[in-house]
């Protein structure tokens, strides 16, 4: 489906949709415990396949309304009777490896043309390093990718430098193991914020881990009682709103964004930084962004890869150069996000060079083009918000691909104001 954006301004208030993150955890952690609710979960493609993973690896699910009932395999997964497909989510397939590590069988995960083209060598050797049989079907270390249990535990040591959903996966599933655990990070830990939601979700569940972010310790004989959790709204869905403000010199509220660990509140402070007017009442839990002249900011963006896309329209909208650094890890995700970046903003008139680790973006004019969503949820919605601002109409396609992440981005951009077609 092609998204014909046209220039237009946008004011009012929406909601933030529920935090993709934290709901893919809360199924995962819920599903290796007992019982628990998990209360305003996302409901999206990539969290329903979580749902499906979980589901094939013993748990069992229901989805209802605004809530998601688990009943769960209290740390002992079963062989799932078939193949798992994570679809086009990385979250769901790192996340669910090191579980299927705990079942006493075999485990087969693929995904689509996407995910199977995805890295994931560190997490299959350290699955090894733990004592389980982990193995990708092409040797490639890209799904289809075989996980034979059980894994022990142990000491062994893992590359932060490409996902942090690694990490995630080990600390979520090795308090189930028969040894305890040491996991030491090689190099630069990138994506830290995403460990300290796990943390956070860990800790709220009643296990234990602990941590310098250097070396994780994870006892043994853990049992998780996640009880009813709700899940906070996300700041990289809401980044495309507030960001759509601060470019079209609007005024626009998302609300349902309280202080959670996510790192993609730190688009406020880039916001901020630019020029933007930013209000965030945190006890009501309401941002409010308003636009301004935007001059263009340097960003290191290793804590932040979700928000680079967004990052990429700001700075083609502020005055000067914007550039994105240590980012080299955002080549990783559904698609190479810096590629495709640059490659879309070029073909809408702006001047930006692609560097091995990150973009070089001079903001200036942008006009309407027909440009590629890449199928990928965030290159679609950053593209839409540059189409609010470009000259004439934006064609975007792929542009169903929000529904991995924010299934309501269009309704929710139309509400506001937004010129959208289909
Ligand atoms: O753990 C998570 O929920 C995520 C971690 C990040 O990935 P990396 O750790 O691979 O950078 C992020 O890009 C992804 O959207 C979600
Ligand atoms: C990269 C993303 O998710 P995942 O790694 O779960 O596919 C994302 O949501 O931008």
């Amino acid at each position: 489906m092609n998204a014909k954006v046209s220039k237009s301004e946008v004011w009012g208030s929406v909601e933030a949709p529920p935090s993709k993150s934290y709901t893919h955890r809360a199924i995962v952690i819920g599903s290796l415990g007992k019982y628990s609710k998990i209360q305003k979960p996302l409901l999206s493609a990539d969290t329903l396949a979580t749902v499906d993973a979980c589901r094939a690896l013993g748990a069992e699910i229901k989805v209802e309304g605004e809530e998601i009932e688990i009943a769960g395999v209290i740390g002992k997964p079963k062989v799932p009777d078939n193949v798992i497909d994570a679809k086009n989510s990385g979250t769901t397939l790192r996340l669910c490896m090191s579980m299927a590590a705990l079942a006493d069988g075999a485990t087969v995960f693929t995904g689509d043309e996407s995910l199977r083209k995805r890295p994931n060598k560190p997490l299959i050797k350290a699955l090894n390093d733990l004592g389980a049989v982990c193995y990708s079907t092409r040797g490639t270390g890209t799904a289809p990718i075989v996980v034979h249990g059980v894994m022990e535990g142990g000491k062994i040591s893992i590359d932060g430098g490409i996902s942090s959903q690694f990490i995630s996966s080990l600390l979520i599933s090795c308090p189930f193991a028969k040894n305890e655990t040491r996991i030491e990070i090689e190099g630069e830990l990138k994506s830290r914020p995403y460990i300290e939601v796990t943390l956070e979700m860990l800790e709220k569940a009643g296990a234990q881990v602990a941590t310098n972010f250097k070396e994780f310790v994870i006892p043994t004989e853990q049992e998780y009682d996640l009880r009813s959790y709700r899940i906070p709204g996300d700041f990289s869905s809401a980044s495309y709103m507030v960001a759509a403000a601060a470019i079209t010199g609007t005024k626009v509220t998302v609300n349902n964004l309280f202080e959670s660990k996510q790192g993609d509140s730190a688009i406020l402070e880039y916001l901020l930084d630019m020029g933007a007017n930013v209000y965030w009442d945190t006890e009501k839990g309401s941002v409010t962004v308003e636009g301004g002249e935007l001059h263009g900011i340097e960003i290191d963006a290793s804590a932040t890869p979700d928000l680079v896309p967004t990052l990429a329209v700001l700075g083609a909208c502020a005055k000067g150069t914007t550039r994105i650094v240590n980012a080299e890890h955002v080549r990783f995700k559904e698609t190479d996000r810096l590629k495709a970046m640059a490659n879309e903003l070029k073909e809408m008139g702006v001047d930006i060079i692609e560097k091995p680790d990150g973009l070089v973006i001079k903001g200036g004019m942008m006009r309407g083009a027909h440009v590629e969503g890449y199928d990928d949820h965030r290159i679609v919605m950053s593209l839409a918000i540059a189409g609010l601002v470009a000259t004439g109409t934006t064609t975007i396609t792929d542009a169903d691909a929000i529904n991995i992440s924010y299934p309501g981005f269009f309704d929710d951009l139309k509400k506001l104001g937004a010129k959208v077609e289909f």
